[in-house]
């Protein structure tokens, strides 16, 4: 298959490649941050019931829909989640803190000097690392540690950070592409599985530990029970 945008031919190679990014760009992201995100519901059971309190108002659910996640699902218009800031805000409050890219850095491309004067040779490395940054008293406030998704929240509206302190997507021209896809994403999953089910750690597992690995994996995943709501 050749495409043609005006006159540039995309060769095969060059839309597998496409694809291919996407994918590994798109799939262990989304995903281990939604399991960040469910072991912080279940440490913090008051915003899980917060978020299903929004979306029962948000989708103005009622209990004919409870049993069908198809209908739900198909429900899930943007201008709906688009509505879900709490939802948005304990997302963006679960990356502070566990950032899916844990470390990341560039390659000088040419001699340079940092703001603070540092300088820096072709071929030196810069790294920043997103997960000490996430819980840094002078970013973030004496309550850094604290998993407090109101933070992200004035009057009911989710509040956006600059991206050189949320720095989970990165920041400048090469920041995610695809960051409000994987919020789109993670939305739909986390609203559609909340609303029928709540969750409990299994028995015996108190706490969960990240594996270190380029992306920030639980280390031996995380072992949940399901409970399906009863309204
Ligand atoms: C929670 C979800 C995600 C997080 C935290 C995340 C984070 C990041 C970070 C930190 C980078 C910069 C990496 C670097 O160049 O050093 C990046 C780049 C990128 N992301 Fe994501 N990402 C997420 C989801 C996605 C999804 C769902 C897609 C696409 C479907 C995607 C597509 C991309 C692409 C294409 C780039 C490269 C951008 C460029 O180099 O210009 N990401 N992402």
């Amino acid at each position: 298959m050749e495409s043609k945008k005006g006159q540039t031919t995309i060769s095969d190679k060059y839309l597998r490649d496409i694809i291919l990014n996407f994918m590994i760009a798109g799939k262990d992201t989304t995903a281990n941050t939604l399991s960040w995100f469910f072991y912080m519901l279940c440490k913090n059971p008051l915003v899980e019931d917060k978020i299903v309190q929004e979306i029962k108002d948000v989708t103005c659910s009622n209990e004919s829909k409870l049993n069908n996640i198809d209908e739900f699902v198909a429900n899930l218009t943007d201008v709906i989640l688009d509505k879900m800031h709490y939802l948005h805000a304990t997302l963006t409050e679960t990356l502070r803190l566990y950032p899916v890219l844990p470390l990341d850095g560039r390659t000088a491309d040419a001699p340079d000097v940092l703001p603070d004067g540092y300088k820096l040779e072709k071929g030196d490395g810069v790294y920043y690392l997103a997960y000490a940054m996430g819980r840094m008293s002078s970013i973030w406030g004496e309550d850094a540690e604290e998993f407090r998704p109101e933070r992200w929240i004035n009057n009911g509206i989710f509040q956006p950070e600059s991206p050189f302190k949320f720095v989970a997507f990165h920041a400048g021209p090469r920041m995610c592409l695809g960051k409000d896809f994987a919020y789109r994403q993670m939305k739909i999953v986390a609203m559609a599985i909340l609303h029928f089910f709540k969750f409990k750690l299994a028995n015996g597992i108190e706490n969960v530990t990240y594996k270190v690995m380029f992306t920030l994996h639980l280390d031996k995943g995380l072992p949940l029970t399901a409970i399906p709501r009863s309204y």
